[in-house]
């Protein structure tokens, strides 16, 4: 049977904005005041996605959340008609709207963690949402990332769904951005590599002196016991604090993998050397480590491009390519580092660059705008086929877009009525395109 390695991108929602929201990433406070444009956020996203497909991967979408969330607002004691309930909101808290009003579930990488059927003893592939607590704007997305995610993957003889793990920070959990997949073949078993940056119940465990550490190994435990992964296929590692207290706030931040690959930069990991031995004892096949040195690639450096925050993927001739920001080929330091690595004799053969500006002026690239879910052939047709990207539905949703999408957005027009007239609009249409049924509340 064949085997795949799925990308599903997020598409940008209508709110996308600017509103800083994030402690401890230095693109979303660095970008706190400029205007977006959703529009091209949401085209720059689906044209990466497209060029995916087009290069021959299986590639699908997964529907965002409704912004303005006027149930969490009502839920905090905010009343009236829906329009009073965003300008009360505006004018007596304004930071608690914003939090609302949030784009930030285009980030899928953040959506949920996914352990494929060939690593799980029941034979499914297992999906558990994140909870995503450090962050309130992220932390609202969870009820509605299950429902998207079973409307998607909407068969339970292959697809096994989970609850988010509790709403404490003892769990906090990021999902797949601290996630990765190592494996000879995406269908043989493989080694699944949890990436904490914190040890809730350990007081003398090191952790980050100034940002947060979003993810716990109290968490990551969690997911591979729900997900029924052998001991023997799991490998947990701390992400080094110190770059965390440097911006890098996910591990999707520092380091990626695919296949029997992993690219990481010197300073992700405490005790790399033996969490790396371990790796290589469980994986039962020959391992890249491909590492990125200082001296060749800051940390700054790697924070502002996005270097790590790329997807790896193998192409249906068997090779490895890089999907890039054009962030990367804009900084001298990075764009000469990859240049040489497809000369390395790696198996990362070649690098495509995107523009997806607009996500990375948020702290997010390419590779937290995609989900990724290994399958096989009967678990792809098991997909809710209509949100397989192809050139229907690039066209489709390219004309949704421009219907729907303004071309510009401050955080001042986040108390526009308006706003949740087009965006409900706009999402109602969308779960016709996808066949969703109803996914959001104000659809219920
Ligand atoms: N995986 C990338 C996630 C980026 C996301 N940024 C944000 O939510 C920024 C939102 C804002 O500042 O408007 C985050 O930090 O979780």
């Amino acid at each position: 049977m064949k085997h795949f390695e799925a990308n599903f991108d997020g598409l940008v929602g209508p709110t996308h904005n600017y509103a800083g929201l994030s402690f401890g990433n230095v693109a979303s406070l660095n970008n706190a005041t400029l205007t977006s444009n959703p529009k091209a956020a949401a085209k720059q996203g689906l044209q990466k996605a497209k060029s995916l497909a087009d290069l021959g991967m299986v590639q699908g979408v997964l529907a965002p959340q409704e912004r303005p969330d006027l149930y969490t607002l009502r839920r905090i004691g905010f009343s009236g008609s829906d329009a009073e309930v965003l300008q009360k909101a505006a004018q007596q808290a304004p930071a608690l709207l914003n939090a609302c009003c949030s784009a930030s579930s285009m980030w899928t990488a953040n959506a949920a963690t996914v352990s494929p059927s060939a690593d799980t003893r029941d034979g499914k592939v297992h999906f558990t949402p994140a909870n995503l607590v450090d962050k309130l704007h992220r932390s609202i997305e969870p009820i509605t990332t299950g429902h998207i995610l079973q409307a998607t993957f909407n068969n339970s003889r292959h697809f096994k769904h989970h609850q988010h793990l509790p709403e404490h920070t003892s769990f906090g959990d990021e999902g797949a951005a601290n996630h990765t997949r190592l494996c000879s073949e995406y269908g043989h078993a493989g080694v699944e590599l949890f990436v904490y940056g914190q040890e809730a119940t350990n007081p003398n465990a090191v952790k980050p002196k100034k940002y947060p550490a979003r993810q716990t190994l109290e968490a990551s435990q969690a997911v591979a016991r729900l997900h029924q992964l052998e001991d023997e296929s799991c490998v947990f590692i701390q992400q080094n604090p110190d770059v965390i207290d440097q911006g890098v706030f996910h591990n999707d931040v520092i380091s990626v993998g695919n296949q029997n690959v992993l690219f990481y930069h010197e300073q992700a990991f405490l005790n790399a050397d033996a969490k790396f031995d371990e790796i290589r004892r469980k994986m039962n096949a020959e391992m890249h480590f491909v590492k990125v040195a200082t001296s060749q690639v800051s940390i700054d450096d790697a924070v502002r491009s996005y270097l790590f925050n790329t997807q790896i993927i193998t192409l249906p001739s068997g090779e490895m390519a890089i999907i890039a920001p054009t962030n990367c080929q804009e900084n001298p330091a990075v764009f000469a580092y990859l240049n040489e690595l497809v000369t390395l004799g790696t198996p990362i053969k070649q690098v495509r660059y995107y523009d997806v500006k607009q996500s990375m002026q948020n702290g997010g690239g390419p590779a937290c705008l995609r989900l990724r879910v290994a399958m096989n052939e009967q678990e792809v047709a098991a997909v809710n086929q209509n949100t397989l990207m192809n050139n229907a539905l690039f066209t489709r949703l390219n004309i949704w877009v421009d219907k729907h999408y303004r071309d510009q957005l401050t955080v001042s027009d986040l108390a526009d009525p308006q706003l949740i007239i087009e965006s409900r609009t706009a999402l109602d249409e969308l779960t016709q395109i996808l066949k969703l049924g109803s996914v959001y509340q104000f659809q219920k």
